[in-house]
């Protein structure tokens, strides 16, 4: 079936980023898995290259696409490479980047976003801290008033692009008193004093993401690095939550769909007592099976990037997408590695290593267990 929610100027946009890929992240891919981190340079020909500043207004140097589904497509394109690299890339320029376009002051945005858009203001978000994830509102990071200033203190773990960063997005607690009315965010510089590295973690997949953990002891930042308003943090997160969780979404699919396609093409080559193995009745059904959860699953996620690119996703349709792609890209890619025998287990075959990057899906940018418990208070259980 042909997909409608993209027009001839996406599709243009899609034919550029898949060339920029194949120049610039393929040739290198083995190294950048090993190093476990995307290298600056990369950074800078992706920002000359017009990848990274979809979100941000033109005269800030971006590309003003103001279209969010120029942002699905390359997350997309991403995701059909390589699933950290729709991760880390996706951070920069598609989480973050709307809290850096839409909550700060003129004087923020000419200091962040040229260098958000040309790759040389790496960024990340800080919210899960090591006591807890889920439960956001419980952070312990807290700001505390120092003169005409803010003393940030706390740790944050699991953060993607982390080690690399050099603006990160911190939610820190300004009113312990007031649970999710008492969060801010900041935008802190990882320059400044204070602010700490720890390890760059070593995961089950997604290496070519860097994730770390960060401290910061007494960083001190003014009032210049509040990002929105002040104990409105909290909020400010769940109202750009839902398009993470759909870019989750796109990239959860778009991941699956390619490895199916490629385990597709091995059914057809791989022959087993006589036959392509393609042809015996169980993989026949089976490839049906999966190629059906994929194309039905690629309606409703188009029909939320349409919603959203015409400003009515709800959080609850992110919710939905977000657990449901999961689910599929974890249950496709596991029969893919079936599919594969005993080469699908083995890390020099692309789908073993899609097997490991799919397991996160389900887990980060809120488990699939808080997406449901989304999608239960909606329903007013
Ligand atoms: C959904 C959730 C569990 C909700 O929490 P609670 O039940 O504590 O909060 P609750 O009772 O829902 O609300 C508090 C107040 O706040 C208001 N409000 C909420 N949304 C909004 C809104 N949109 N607009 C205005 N007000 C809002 C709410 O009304 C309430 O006010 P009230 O006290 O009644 O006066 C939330 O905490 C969550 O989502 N966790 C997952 C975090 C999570 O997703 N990380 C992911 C980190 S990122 C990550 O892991 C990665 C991403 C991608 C790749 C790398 C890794």
């Amino acid at each position: 079936m042909k997909r409608t929610v993209y027009g001839d100027d996406h599709e243009a946009y899609r034919d550029s980023v898949r060339q920029f890929l194949v120049r610039y992240f393929e040739p290198r891919a083995e190294h950048i898995r090993a190093d476990k981190a995307l290298p600056r340079d990369f950074w800078l020909e992706a920002g000359k290259h017009d990848l990274l500043g979809l979100e941000v207004p033109a005269e800030y140097t971006g590309g003003d696409a103001g279209d969010y589904r120029f942002n699905a497509v390359l997350i997309e394109e991403l995701a059909k490479v390589n699933a950290a690299l729709a991760s880390s890339v996706s951070i920069h320029c598609d989480v973050v980047a709307p809290y850096l376009v839409q909550l700060t002051t003129d004087e923020q945005k000419v200091r962040w976003l040229p260098g958000v858009c040309s790759g040389e203001v790496l960024t990340a978000i800080g919210m899960t801290e090591p006591a807890g994830g889920s439960d956001l509102a419980a952070l312990k990071t807290t700001a505390v008033r120092d003169g005409d200033g803010w003393l940030l203190s706390g740790a944050k773990t699991f953060i993607t692009n982390g080690y690399s960063a050099d603006l990160v997005v911190i939610a820190a607690r300004t009113s312990p008193e007031k649970k999710a009315k008492g969060i801010t965010l900041f935008g802190v510089e990882t320059s400044l004093p204070g602010f700490e590295r720890g390890r760059k973690l070593d995961k089950v997949g997604q290496d070519e993401a860097d994730t770390a953990e960060l401290f910061l002891d007494n960083v001190r930042v003014t009032d210049a690095h509040v990002i929105g308003e002040l104990d409105r943090g909290f909020i400010h997160m769940m109202s750009f939550l839902p398009q993470e969780r759909l870019g989750c979404a796109v990239s959860n699919l778009a991941h699956a769909a390619q490895i199916l396609v490629e385990t597709v093409d091995y059914c057809r080559e791989r022959t087993a007592f006589g036959q392509s193995i393609g042809t015996f009745q169980h993989n026949k059904f089976l490839i049906a099976d999966l190629v059906t959860q994929i194309e039905v699953t690629q309606a409703y996620v188009d029909q939320c990037v349409a919603a959203h690119a015409a400003g009515e996703l709800t959080s609850v349709d992110a919710a939905k997408a977000k657990w449901w792609t999961a689910d599929v890209q974890n249950r496709v890619i596991d029969h893919c590695v079936q599919l594969h025998g005993g080469y699908g287990y083995m890390n020099e075959y692309r789908v073993a290593r899609a097997w490991r990057d799919a397991r996160v899906s389900r887990i980060w940018a809120g488990s699939n267990e808080i997406m449901k418990e989304l999608i239960g208070r909606d329903l007013g259980f």
